[in-house]
Formats: C-alpha cells, structure tokens, sequence
C-alpha cells in the first residue's frame, strides 16, 4: 500500500510519528477486556492472596510471557483457555477493584483519554459475589483508577460494557444487569466467547430487550467464523458495532489491476458507517490474519470504513493502544492524521452520549493531535 503523508508539503518534518509522539497522542479504545488485561504483578499478588494455585508460574516476567505464548496459537478456542487463570483471581470484591483500577491507570498512562472496557460478570461469582456486586467492584475500581490517573496528571474516562458468554445462557439476565446499571458508568452489552457455533441469534432475546430499552450494544462477529456471523449480528440482532469484523473482507473482492467490488454485505457495512473495532495483534494470534501488513485494516481504512483500533487483550497479546499503533505506523506507513481519523472514528463511535462525544473530539482528541504537529513545526519536546 501506498505510503501517506501526514506532514504538511514543504516542511522537513520527519512523517513517522515516533515512539514518543504515539504514546502521547490522545486515543481512544472500545475493544479491551479486563479480564485481558491485568498486569502480571498483580495476578501473582492476587493469587498468593486468594489462595490460586493454578498459575503456571508466580514469576511475573516468566507469567506474562507464557500469556503471550499460550494466547498465540492460532485458534480463537485455545487463546480463551487462558483467560481461565486471569478470571480464578478476580473472585473478590477487592480483587476486582484492584484490577479495575490498575486498567484504568495503565490505559491512562499510554495516552488513552477514553476507553470502553468489558468483561463478564458471570464469570466473577465463584467467590459468593453477586451479579450486582461484581458490577458495583469494577465501577468502583474503575473510579478510583480515574482518580488515581489524574493524581498523576493523565486525563482518563472509562466506559464499562457488560458481556455475556455466548457459549452460556445467562445472556437476558445480563442484559438486564446492563440495564440495572446504565446511570452508574455502564455504556453498553456485548457478547464475547467461541464464535464458531454460537451464532449471536442465540441471544436474540437479551438483544430485542436491550432495543426495547433503547439501550447500546456491540456483538464479536467476523473474528473466528465469516459473513453469516456478521450479517445475524447487524441483521437480526441489530448490533450498533462489530467487535473485530475482519472477515468482512470475505464479501469484498480486490482485482489485479486493484479495482474493489463490495458484496451487499460488505457495502451495507461502509453505506452505514457500522464501527468496525479492529483488533491487530489478537488478530494474529488467532489466526483470523497472517501478518500486520496483511491485515485487513490496511484494505478498510483505504476504502473508509468506521475503522477503529483496538486493543482486545493487553497481557495476551503483550500489547498496549501505543503499539498497536506502532504496528499500523510500521506496517502502512500512517502518520498523526491516520492515527486522529481512527481516534475521531472511535470517538464518534463510543456509546456516550452525543453532546459528551462531540467535547471529547472538539476539546481532547483534535487539539491533543494540533499540539504533536505543531512541535513538528515549531520544535518541541518530541
Ligand atoms: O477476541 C475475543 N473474541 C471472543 N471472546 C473474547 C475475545 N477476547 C476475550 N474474549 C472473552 C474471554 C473473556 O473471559 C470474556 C470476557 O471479557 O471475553
Ligand atoms: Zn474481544
């Protein structure tokens, strides 16, 4: 693909966005999952706390290593069988505000000014805490590492969404758990969990609530299983966003003189602006693309899809919003106009309301990225 410039002609800036400037820019995630994403420290203190005996390793280096490894096996099904040691240790109420708060601080301090962060409470309840109370933990925690982020001059707001397990059937209970706590920090639903065989319909119910309630919701689709996931979840279910969609390219098919015909699948998808939360690294790691430079983010941001990057899963794919940037920046030659158009995409795409989207591209995102390209011009700290 073509490299794009991002510096203004005539000025001899470098166009590479740098390590520095990446980490700085203001940006915005819709796809990580607490679960996936706790620090390695904190697993091996947890689980010395609450008496887990089941990690492979209590060294934190060695642990967040063999995440990594273990999640890169090129199957959605075995990455997931890790999450099994990151949910034994946040049983607790204290557990969870721990981890919440540590998201928060951790999204904070790579330059994330807003994240929408889920997880599945049903998961959560092998310590006695109920539904309600798992949720009330992670809110809490999440202020607190709110709070926490701004003591140390990072601005930070977190959005929660509300998972159910696709493979379960608690998903209408946790809709209503989603609705139950909409006024408190909860922005939306989303199903998550093997994809093959599970088709979002099988929550058809917990969906038509949620409509019901003019509540929001983003389904997994196209990540592990193709078009007929994607078209149920947008179709049937009515999702607002996609959680991966890469296999919308599957309905899209690029000639050899490089002309593009779109399938009606492929051309509702860009006609309606559905987001697309696009997951790099994880994507890699599954199998669902075969290298950065081949994944199909290149070929949806030229043809300009809603795309947006994500992180999916920070210790399973030992990857931060920063780097999964670098990647893009390295694999397709973006610069700090690319990196603002996929924030002002998430950020346009973010289940807040629309007054406090809009501040949040007006007064964050576009001055954020005004202030990285001005030190290109004038000189600066970068
Ligand atoms: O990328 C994913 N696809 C499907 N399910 C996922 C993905 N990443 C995490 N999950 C699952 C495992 C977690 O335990 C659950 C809730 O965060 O969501
Ligand atoms: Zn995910």
């Amino acid at each position: 693909m073509e490299k794009q410039t991002s510096v203004p002609a005539g000025t001899t800036a470098p166009r590479v966005p740098t390590a520095d400037q990446i980490r700085r820019a203001p940006k915005v995630v819709l796809h990580d999952h607490l679960d996936g994403g706790l620090r390695p420290e904190t697993i091996v203190e947890l689980a010395a706390a609450t008496g887990y005996q089941g990690l492979p390793t209590t060294d934190p280096a060695k642990l967040g290593t063999w995440f990594r490894e273990a999640a890169d096996s090129g199957s959605l099904e075995r990455y997931l069988e890790t999450f099994a040691h990151t949910c034994a240790v946040m049983q607790t109420r204290d557990a969870l505000v721990r981890v919440a708060a540590d998201c928060a601080e951790d999204l904070a301090a790579d330059g994330v000014v807003y994240a929408e962060v889920r997880y599945a409470p049903e998961q959560h309840l092998e310590g006695g805490l109920t539904l309600d109370e798992v949720v009330e933990a992670v809110q809490e925690g999440f202020r607190l590492g709110e709070a926490n982020a701004r003591a140390a001059g990072h601005r930070i707001r977190i959005g929660t969404l509300i998972t159910a397990m696709r493979h379960a059937a608690r998903s209408q209970e946790i809709a209503e758990l989603t609705n139950r706590h909409r006024d408190n920090g909860v922005v939306g639903f989303d199903i998550a969990g093997a994809e093959a065989g599970y088709p979002p319909t099988r929550h058809q119910g917990a969906f038509d609530y949620l409509k019901g309630e003019n509540n929001h919701f983003t389904i997994h689709a196209g990540e592990a299983f193709g078009l007929p996931s994607i078209w149920e979840a947008l179709q049937c279910c009515g999702a607002d966003r996609l959680g991966h969609g890469v296999r919308i390219t599957d309905d899209i098919t690029v000639a050899e003189d490089g002309s593009v015909q779109l399938g009606r699948l492929a051309a509702y998808v860009r006609d309606k602006r559905i987001p697309l939360e696009m997951c790099p690294t994880s994507n890699l790691q599954t199998g669902a693309a075969s290298s950065y430079a081949e994944h199909p983010i290149g070929l949806l941001t030229r043809l300009k899809y809603r795309v947006t990057v994500n992180t999916d899963n920070r210790l399973m794919s030992g990857t931060s919003m920063s780097q999964e940037f670098a990647h893009l920046v390295e694999a397709f030659g973006y610069g700090l106009d690319d990196m603002q158009w996929f924030t002002v995409n998430a950020m346009k795409s973010a289940f807040l309301p629309f007054d406090e989207r809009l501040a949040m591209i007006n007064d964050v995102v576009k001055p954020g990225y005004a202030e990285l390209r001005a030190e290109w011009l004038f000189g600066g700290t970068a």
